[in-house]
């Protein structure tokens, strides 16, 4: 049976305090055991586009909630500062002030601003005062494939200007090579350089072939102290998914009954309609519970969902749609 994802407004959750995952030895029995059913994982996927949504207030509490666990992203070679000024006014205030008043959460953000490194900088300047930290895509982004000190650089550049959250790449060949060692080595090394910046791994799982590589990837990362496990740049053909989706939820619940560490999920690119954002939180909801509807242990990784997000909550309140350039984001 489903579970009914209705729930009062978003600021009444519970918050939530966990402890760090600290990662673990290297457990290649552990890995190699771990299998992904496809056919069934699909199946299960195929019935959540199905599910009947909230609607009105719980709908409208929903996409609140949403809201404020978005990593509001601009990740392009035309980024400007101007536009990474703007994206943080969005950040600060994600919905028009009137709306928000009326809706209840006059302080309602998003959960991070997510840039390259080269913006830090200027997001940091842009968000303070504020408690929004920037995520910075961070070791050779999107491919993962400059050399192995510069990597290790950019992390440590980015740290130091402020970002408190790095968004790494792994390196896809050591998946689909079954290099299992050398992935929870780079892993770890990126992890310290972090220090105490977060880390969202991102397994840019459209490259990875198959589910069971997915799962086992996931497994690895975590094993190797991540603090987020995330599907992908944005940049591949193939981005966030939720048979992927799923795959991921499940090896960090076998993770956590396991270690007892809580490690959070961030499914990204090519999610941009809120529909799609209520389902991910239903999902969320079924398989891992209320601490993973925190921005501590789940974000969006998006550059548009916010505009039609903004859209739904209009059309709630006035019954009426606006254009979607009214809610450019940068
Ligand atoms: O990590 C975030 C993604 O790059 C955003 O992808 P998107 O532009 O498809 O929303």
């Amino acid at each position: 049976m489903q579970t009914d994802i209705r729930t009062p407004t978003p600021n009444l959750l519970p918050q939530l305090t966990h402890a760090r995952n600290p990662g673990m030895v290297l457990d290649l029995d552990w890995v190699a055991s771990v299998q992904a059913n496809t056919s069934a994982i699909e199946r299960r996927a195929a019935t959540l586009g199905g599910r009947r949504s909230v609607k009105k207030e719980y709908q409208a509490a929903w996409l609140l909630k949403a809201i404020s666990l978005i990593d509001l992203t601009t990740l392009s070679g035309d980024d400007t500062p101007g536009r990474v000024q703007r994206l943080c006014a969005k950040a600060r205030q994600p919905v028009r002030a009137e709306m928000l008043q009326t809706l209840g959460v006059p302080n309602l953000t998003v959960g991070a601003v997510c840039v390259y490194h080269d913006m830090v900088e200027t997001a940091v300047r842009a968000l303070e005062g504020s408690t929004i930290p920037v995520a910075a895509v961070s070791t050779g982004f999107p491919a993962g494939l400059s050399p192995w000190h510069l990597r290790l650089a950019e992390i440590g550049e980015s740290v130091k200007v402020g970002a408190k959250e790095i968004d790494i790449v792994i390196s896809r060949r050591h998946v689909l090579t079954g290099n299992w060692q050398a992935l929870y080595d780079e892993m770890r090394e990126m992890r310290a350089a972090c220090g105490a910046a977060h880390v969202k791994a991102i397994l840019a799982t459209g490259e990875l072939q198959t589910l069971r590589n997915v799962a086992r990837a996931s497994l690895v990362c975590m094993m190797a102290g991540a603090d987020f496990i995330k599907t992908s740049t944005g940049k591949e053909a193939v981005n966030a998914t939720l048979p992927v989706s799923l795959t991921m939820i499940r090896a960090i619940r076998d993770y956590e009954a396991r270690t007892g560490f809580k490690v959070g999920y961030k499914p990204a690119g090519g999610i941009s309609k809120a529909k799609d954002a209520l389902l991910y939180l239903a999902l969320m909801k079924d398989e891992l519970g209320h601490p993973w509807l925190q921005p501590e242990l789940f974000r969006f990784g998006a550059s548009s969902l916010l505009g039609d997000i903004e859209r739904q909550l209009e059309h709630y309140l006035t019954g009426h749609y606006s254009a979607a350039n009214r809610h450019a984001m940068g």
